[in-house]
């Protein structure tokens, strides 16, 4: 692809298109000549954003400026310069109100032309250096737990009161609402910030790995114990122990990890040495930790133990109005990752809110990322969404690029529930990526858009 800036010349004028355009060529740009708005909204789709757009007022097929000004949100992020004929100053200024970056006027003289250009350009490629250094400056506490509803904003304003102190904390809420993102925030805004964040998932290491994985073992301590080895807690010692999905806990290690609560010392699995460990503890559980206990299925004790402060995620379709922003916090990492522009349309946009996210940011992160796969020219339309057939599920980035599972519609069916039928088609879709990577549980995290441990997490949940 050119480096060279790429401008739109938007102008009814066949001679001017040529005259203007030739002369911009010679200067070192690229240049696309159209003769209405909706050539220069196709040519948009085409070649994607202008860097600069010079736009004639008076346009077939109304020749109606103020049908034309109503287009210019569709260049919205990139400047403007209104191409006037006499005696449209009012209408130029009226433009400038409206956003244009400046005017100039018919007969154009060629180097007005190029000082006015160059100095767009060089405005909007210093706004935009600006705004990558301000996206690329690492978000830090409470900050990156991403929303402008009211649970989100009260997330936010408790991590940051709960985070300098050891309280216990524990995180409850559906799949994919950020619970870990917390978790991870609670610990980079303490004390222990400079120490180790380790996460544990209670449910997918085997019951009888759990203990050895925790409190670490002996030599000799079991067949196949060939040496000394250190468990997760002495390795969060100085930091914070991020006990995931720990109502999936089994019951014999609940016992176990109460002691360890109550009196900060434990033996190594066949050690005969205390050890005594200074580790603040963050729990998270999207099952009702409460509900568990009154079944039995959780010890009270424990429950108690670790709850300390308790903070409670939502399902994203309960605050839709976090949509936009969390989609413009992922372009933007998708645009530093990939270090290219990434513009949504706004119907687009439209059908991100429309739509409901059973397997909430997650699912809402990994649908955008597969679009952002297979859009062209760095702008995400409607096209490519229904190109990827989102009326099921969202699969991953790589698996919707280039090992696809076939999706049969016919298996499609009203009389299971949604949420029954997105597990059969994750369960379908873990199963493809693990077979695709040949059992490898990072690549098939990688096929899938999703991270080892998300992985890993799932195939326990679902017994893949
Ligand atoms: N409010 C948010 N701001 C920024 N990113 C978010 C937010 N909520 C979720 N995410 C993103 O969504 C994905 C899932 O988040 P996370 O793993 O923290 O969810 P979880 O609630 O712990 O899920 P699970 O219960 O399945 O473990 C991550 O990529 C995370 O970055």
């Amino acid at each position: 692809m050119s480096d060279k800036r790429y401008i739109l010349l938007v102008d009814d004028e066949p001679a001017f298109r040529e005259l203007a355009g030739s002369w911009l060529s010679q200067q070192g740009f690229r240049v696309k000549s159209v003769g209405s708005v909706s050539e220069a909204l196709e040519a948009k789709q085409i070649h994607g954003r202008p860097d600069l757009v010079l736009l004639d007022l008076s346009l077939p097929p109304h020749f109606d400026p103020q049908k034309t000004l109503l287009a210019m949100p569709e260049f919205e992020g990139c400047p403007i310069i209104i191409i006037t004929g006499h005696a449209e100053r009012e209408l130029s200024l009226q433009a400038i109100a409206q956003g244009a970056w400046d005017f100039i006027a018919k007969p154009v003289d060629p180097d007005m032309l190029a000082v006015v250009v160059r100095r767009a350009l060089a405005k909007t490629r210093l706004e935009r250096e600006l705004q990558r250094l301000q996206n690329t400056a690492p978000k830090h506490g409470a900050e990156v737990y991403i929303g402008l509803s009211d649970n989100a904003q009260k997330i936010r304003a408790l991590i940051e009161r709960i985070a300098p102190t050891d309280v216990r904390v524990l995180v409850t809420g559906p799949s994919g609402t950020g619970k870990e993102v917390i978790s991870r925030a609670l610990h980079d805004l303490s004390t222990r910030a400079q120490g180790p964040f380790i996460s544990v998932h209670c449910g997918a290491i085997p019951a009888e790995l759990l203990e050895s994985e925790l409190f670490g073992h002996v030599k000799g301590a079991f067949t196949g114990a060939e040496k000394d080895k250190q468990g997760l807690l002495t390795l969060a010692d100085g930091g914070t122990l991020f006990l995931d999905e720990i109502g999936e806990m089994p019951a014999p290690m609940q016992v176990k990890l109460l002691r360890v609560l109550q009196e900060g010392t434990f033996y190594a699995v066949g050690g005969r040495t205390l050890q005594s460990i200074d580790v603040r503890i963050v729990s998270a559980t999207n099952a009702d930790l409460a509900e568990l206990v009154s079944q039995n299925a959780f010890r009270e004790d424990l429950y108690y133990r670790i709850k300390g402060v308790g903070i409670e995620t939502q399902a994203l379709d309960k605050r839709p109005q976090d949509i936009p922003i969390l989609l413009q916090t992922f372009i933007s990492d998708l645009e530093r990752k990939h270090a290219r522009s990434l513009a949504l349309s706004s119907d687009a946009l439209q059908w991100f809110r429309n739509r409901s996210w059973p397997g909430n940011v997650r699912e809402l992160k990994n649908t955008l990322e597969s679009v952002d796969a297979i859009c062209v020219a760095g702008q995400i339309t409607l096209e490519e969404i229904n190109l990827l057939n989102f009326d099921v599920p969202a699969t991953s980035i790589e698996s919707s690029r280039n090992t696809s599972l076939p999706i049969n519609r016919e298996n499609i069916t009203l009389e299971e529930s949604l949420d029954v039928q997105v597990q059969k088609l994750e369960i379908r879709l873990i199963q493809h990526a693990l077979k695709q990577s040949a059992g490898n549980k990072t690549q098939a995290a990688k096929l899938l858009g999703l991270s080892r441990q998300g992985l890993i997490k799932k195939i326990g949940r679902y017994g893949v």
